[in-house]
């Protein structure tokens, strides 16, 4: 058995865990802003074409600029900050040496930060910079691996090769192509449909089973419709303001959490070859809408899910993997406890006929979910799980998650603003008083309410 499982580990697959270097750079899809650094800073003085003065730096040393932003400073009232994009190239040192001594405030920002020690790497500020990812895949929809069960088949990767293309061209914003599924593909689902209705009300968590009724309803769940991704998108939006967007394929885990802490949910759309129905080694829209979708429509696991993400927005590299270890042993296999019982709420077990069966017969090992320790565990992404971890519930969860959160070391705050749709970074005493200020004035508006009740 252990020669076993040391096996699965080295499994060349481990793609899921890997954000290695090479895949951000090395990608095929991969465009020219990825290597971008971006040189945020406010002026000492402000004085009329100060930007311009500013501008002239980059200029001699040979610095190329791609985008030029200017925007009110959230850190110092009345003050302008500039946000200029510049490509590799040139002599960027003496430009930041030179734009630092003249600046309130600089901040530097790489996609290239591996090299650069001081800078923090990108993240995406506003839901539109999602749109980025679309080009840096690690792997496009019809480059199958030789062990896959669509590898030989002609007709599945054309297939495949369809849904890629309509989530590489898809932006933020637009409604989420729908797509007429063949009747293949609805026998497929129809299969894994019956199957796991007949698992559920045994084996999965009572947050799942109180909302799959609600998708029947809404979202044209049953065992004849493949659920369009336009509809769940809109149903999940109503309860909790998570949506989905189409994927092309897998994304780094960097780059797939960062989707979280927007309640953002990068989702396949095409369905598991017909050869295996009941497990498949990646995700497709099978495991989307069964197993993920119900859960987003609670509101303490979209919390969790979100506080994940937000945890792992400029985090170094180390623990961005120990964030996609905690992910994978929650969210993706996560088993919690209800009234005595095991249940499952891990979107890879309820979309899995096979292994949702297994993981509750008693055969594989359950450790109690602990954030430090769960952190560290390897896992094999294409056999069943040999280990999985048991939640107490999805509140104790996040309030865990949280406090392991908060020892991730990162110079600042985040926070995601609601309204405007956008991370704010935060960095400033200006910016939490006026937070602060927000939540006093909502306080004093709930115990006015309260009274009421
Ligand atoms: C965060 C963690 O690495 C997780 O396994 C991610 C990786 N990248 C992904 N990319 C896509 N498209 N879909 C996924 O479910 C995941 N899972
Ligand atoms: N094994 C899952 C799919 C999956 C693969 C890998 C990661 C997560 C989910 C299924 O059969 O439905
Ligand atoms: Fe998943």
């Amino acid at each position: 058995m252990e020669t076993q499982i040391s096996a699965m580990y080295s499994l060349k697959k481990d793609i899921f865990v890997n954000d290695s270097k090479e895949s951000l750079t090395g990608r095929k899809y991969s465009n020219n802003s990825s290597e971008s650094t971006y040189v945020i800073f406010s002026p000492y003085v402000e004085e009329v074409g100060v930007l311009g003065k500013f501008l002239k730096i980059f200029e001699t040393h040979k610095v190329n600029l791609l985008h030029i932003e200017s925007r009110a400073s959230s850190k110092i009232s009345n003050r302008y900050e500039f946000v200029v994009e510049c490509s590799p190239g040139g002599d960027l040192g003496s430009v930041i040496a030179e734009v630092r001594e003249s600046s309130e405030y600089f901040n530097i920002i790489s996609k290239n930060y591996v090299d650069n020690q001081d800078t923090v790497p990108w993240f995406p500020r506003r839901i539109r910079d999602l749109d980025n990812f679309a080009n840096q895949i690690l792997s496009y929809g019809d480059e199958l691996d030789a062990d896959h069960p669509g590898f030989t088949d002609a007709v599945y990767r054309k297939r495949r090769k369809y849904f890629a293309d309509i989530a590489y061209n898809y932006k933020h914003g637009q409604p989420l192509p729908r797509v007429e599924y063949t009747p293949e593909e609805i026998d497929t689902w129809r299969t894994i449909y019956r199957n796991l209705m007949t698992l559920y009300p045994t084996h999965a968590c009572k947050e799942h089973n109180y909302v799959l009724p609600l998708l029947v309803q809404n979202c044209g769940y049953s065992e004849d419709n493949i659920p369009q991704l336009e509809d769940v998108s809109s149903f999940l939006k109503d309860c909790t303001g998570f949506t989905l967007r189409p994927v092309a394929g897998l994304l780094s885990s960097r780059d797939f959490l960062a989707g979280l802490a927007f309640r953002v949910f990068h989702s396949t759309q095409y369905i598991r070859h017909p050869s295996k129905p009941l497990y498949t080694p990646e995700p497709d829209v099978c495991h989307e809408l069964l197993g993920h979708a119900p859960l987003f429509a609670d509101l303490n696991f979209a919390q969790f899910s979100q506080e994940i993400g937000l945890a792992s927005l400029g985090a170094p590299d180390e623990h961005v993997e120990k964030l996609a270890t905690l992910y994978w042993f929650t969210v993706e296999y996560g088993l919690c406890r209800e009234d005595g019982k095991s249940k499952a709420y891990g979107a890879g077990l309820l979309s899995s006929f096979g292994e949702l069966k297994y993981c509750l017969e008693g055969k594989s090992e359950v450790r109690p979910f602990e954030p430090f320790k769960t952190c560290l565990q390897k896992y094999p992404i294409t056999e069943y799980q040999p280990v999985y971890f048991e939640a107490e519930s999805f509140e104790d969860a996040k309030e865990k998650m949280i406090k392991y959160a908060q020892t991730i070391p990162r110079a600042f705050g985040v926070r995601y603003n609601p309204y405007t749709q956008s991370i704010e970074v935060l960095d400033s005493k200006l910016q939490v008083e006026n937070l602060i200020r927000d939540l006093n004035q909502e306080t004093q508006r709930m115990l006015d309410v309260f009274k009421k009740l």
